[in-house]
């Protein structure tokens, strides 16, 4: 935690899905912390889903999404004009009593009203529209809570005897305060005898009254539903994991969204005209003083930050230390110029925007030979208003799609820190050179996309791959298969895939595309071909592709020892001077 329930969710969604296509269903994961969204955004990346909006909201106010028939002055019922969802998880913040085993001092600051805090939460959840029906679970806070003390119940401070009230505290009952004011002004008339009429040494288990009439009222409740994992039986922190079935909407329930209604017309309209100035119109051109910034999304004034741009040779320094590592290098090309980029409704958070600019959507499409099978319409957006300093592009699956769409046509209620999956990315050539594409398809993005791709793709072997990998620049002379080299030769200046064929010797023809295609995205510069991946990545990819030799029928025993090859090894090695490629500066938030 947090994002391993998120990627849990997640999984079962994508886990019949063919390669190169997406589930229907979607996740919208939401945490009230911005600290704790980014890391759930961190966490859930490796999962490369188009299908997860990531938003930052009190969760017993989320937006409904519920749209208003003006003309009838009638709510819309229908389904697809609310966000309305099919399941929620709810990993609600909780008493905490369970760490106490793990954090023992915590048991002196703890206490009881701490934990009215987190129920009320929940009974706020419970009965919140977009979630459950309401009054699904009795009223926590009509019930007296009592203290358990070696098998006794006592339901006052009064009654705990004088012996024991270094570890049970007053704190620990609903009326809190402390002994010297519960008992009297010096505490010398402590009671030593409970209420019971036990004295402090004989400390029996007694049959609690208000406990009883607790356990005949829930006897007809369906508990079944509900698990309670006690800290000491699994050795973990304690859970208390509740299933509730939605039957049918609360009457009160209308009564409210009538009042949000009248709010949402207005927003509606403020919303609608944010929207259409926020499309990304190639022929319309945005005022400069207001176009180009980086906002932080942590920073709830950040429209109002001055942005820090990152030097030339800051760059220089950070790609001279791992020239592979280029995406998390942010250059800005104002270079000091304080520029505000358009806001979306929420301040701090970068507007999302659909990307509908033809000219570089077709330009892509053409370059990489993506087949017409893959929708772009509508399924493309970016988190800068500003068309000419576009920098990243984000890919979203049909039913995220539908939720922006119904986001823009209520005013943009939804507060969203991250949506969609980072396809291509902004890329130029630290030769100058500019390629005929000026977009790059991520890693993250190439599982996607790759079975729709038939340019700009080559199938390498298994030697070639390697040397990839492990040298990470190959002039196009140093390949093993001259072959792969020439075809490498021929590729277009710029991005392009390398998949793994089979054995020693590249694959011929279209690349074969399933779960357990390995593929690289490169860099064709003018004498040789790079990797776009981090070290780690490389690292990992070389794991996988050794052992996937390791294991296959026809083993090369030739793969490990680079004897055969060493010339060429070196040789591949000595040309990893300086990258083809730098990232491209950009001024894109996010
Ligand atoms: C028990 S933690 C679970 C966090 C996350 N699900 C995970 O697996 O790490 C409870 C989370 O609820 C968040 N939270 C607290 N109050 C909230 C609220 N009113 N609305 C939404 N989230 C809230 C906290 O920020 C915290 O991250």
């Amino acid at each position: 935690a947090p994002g391993s329930k998120t990627f849990q969710l997640l999984e079962i969604l994508h886990r019949s899905t063919k390669v190169g296509s997406l589930p229907d269903g979607m996740v919208i994961a939401n945490d009230l912390d911005i600290q704790r969204c980014n890391l759930l955004i961190h966490q859930t990346k490796r999962m490369c889903t188009a299908n997860l909006i990531v938003t930052n909201h009190e969760a017993q106010h989320f937006p409904g999404g519920c749209l208003f028939d003006s003309k009838h002055n009638k709510m819309e019922p229908n389904r697809q004009d609310q966000l309305l969802f099919d399941r929620v998880l709810c990993d609600v913040p909780c008493s905490g009593d369970g760490t106490l085993r793990k954090a023992p001092d915590l048991w002196r600051k703890w206490f009881c009203e701490g934990v009215e805090g987190p129920l009320n939460l929940w009974m706020s959840l419970v009965s919140f529209p977009n979630l459950f029906v309401g009054q699904v679970l009795r009223d926590g806070s009509e019930l007296d809570v009592q203290v358990c003390d070696k098998g006794k119940w006592l339901v006052s401070c009064k009654d705990v005897p004088k012996s024991h009230r270094s570890v049970v505290l007053p704190s620990m009952f609903p009326n809190g305060g402390n002994y010297r004011d519960v008992v009297g002004s010096t505490g010398d008339d402590i009671i030593t005898d409970d209420v019971n009429g036990n004295s402090e040494d004989d400390v029996q288990a007694v049959e609690n009254p208000v406990i009883h009439a607790f356990i005949e009222e829930v006897a007809d409740f369906p508990l079944e539903r509900c698990m309670r994992l006690v800290p000491h039986d699994q050795n973990t922190g304690a859970f208390f994991i509740s299933v509730l079935q939605k039957v049918s909407p609360l009457p009160e329930i209308q009564v409210k969204l009538r009042k949000e209604v009248d709010k949402n017309v207005d927003i509606a309209n403020q919303g609608n005209e944010d929207a259409q100035e926020l499309e990304i119109n190639s022929l319309e051109t945005i005022p400069e003083e207001i176009s180009g910034a980086n906002i932080n999304a942590n920073e709830p004034n950040a429209a109002d930050l001055k942005v820090s741009s990152v030097t030339c040779a800051e760059v220089d320094f950070k790609e001279a230390q791992d020239p592979c590592i280029v995406e998390n290098i942010t250059k800005n090309t104002l270079m000091g110029k304080r520029k505000l980029q358009i806001q979306g409704k929420w301040r701090g958070i970068d507007p999302v925007v659909f990307f509908k600019d033809e000219v570089i959507i077709n330009g892509i499409k053409e370059f990489y030979g993506i087949d017409e099978q893959f929708p772009f319409n509508g399924h493309l957006v970016t988190r800068n208003s500003d068309t000419s300093h576009v920098k990243r592009i984000y890919y979203i699956s049909k039913s995220v799609k539908n939720v922006l769409e119904l986001n823009f046509s209520v005013g943009q209620e939804l507060k969203i820190t991250s949506v969609g999956l980072k396809i291509f990315e902004r890329q130029t050539s630290c030769e100058g050179r500019s390629a005929p594409c000026a977009f790059r398809i991520t890693s993250e993005g190439l599982p996607l996309i790759l079975p729709h791709v038939s340019k700009q793709i080559l199938n390498a072997s298994a030697i070639d791959f390697k040397h990839l990998l492990q040298y990470r620049t190959v002039k196009f002379g140093d390949f093993v298969d001259a072959d792969f080299g020439e075809k490498a030769t021929n590729l277009m200046p710029g991005c392009c895939v390398v998949v793994l064929g089979e054995g020693n010797r590249a694959a011929t023809g279209p690349a074969q595309v399933d779960e357990s295609t390995i593929a690289i995205g490169c860099w064709k510069g003018r004498a040789s071909l790079t990797v776009m991946v981090g070290a780690l990545e490389c690292h990992e990819l070389l794991e996988r592709l050794l052992m996937r030799l390791d294991t296959a029928a026809e083993k090369d025993s030739s793969m490990h020892e680079d004897k055969p090859f060493d010339n060429k090894g070196d040789k591949a090695q000595q040309s990893n001077g300086k990258n083809e490629y730098v990232e491209v500066t950009g001024v894109e938030g996010e």
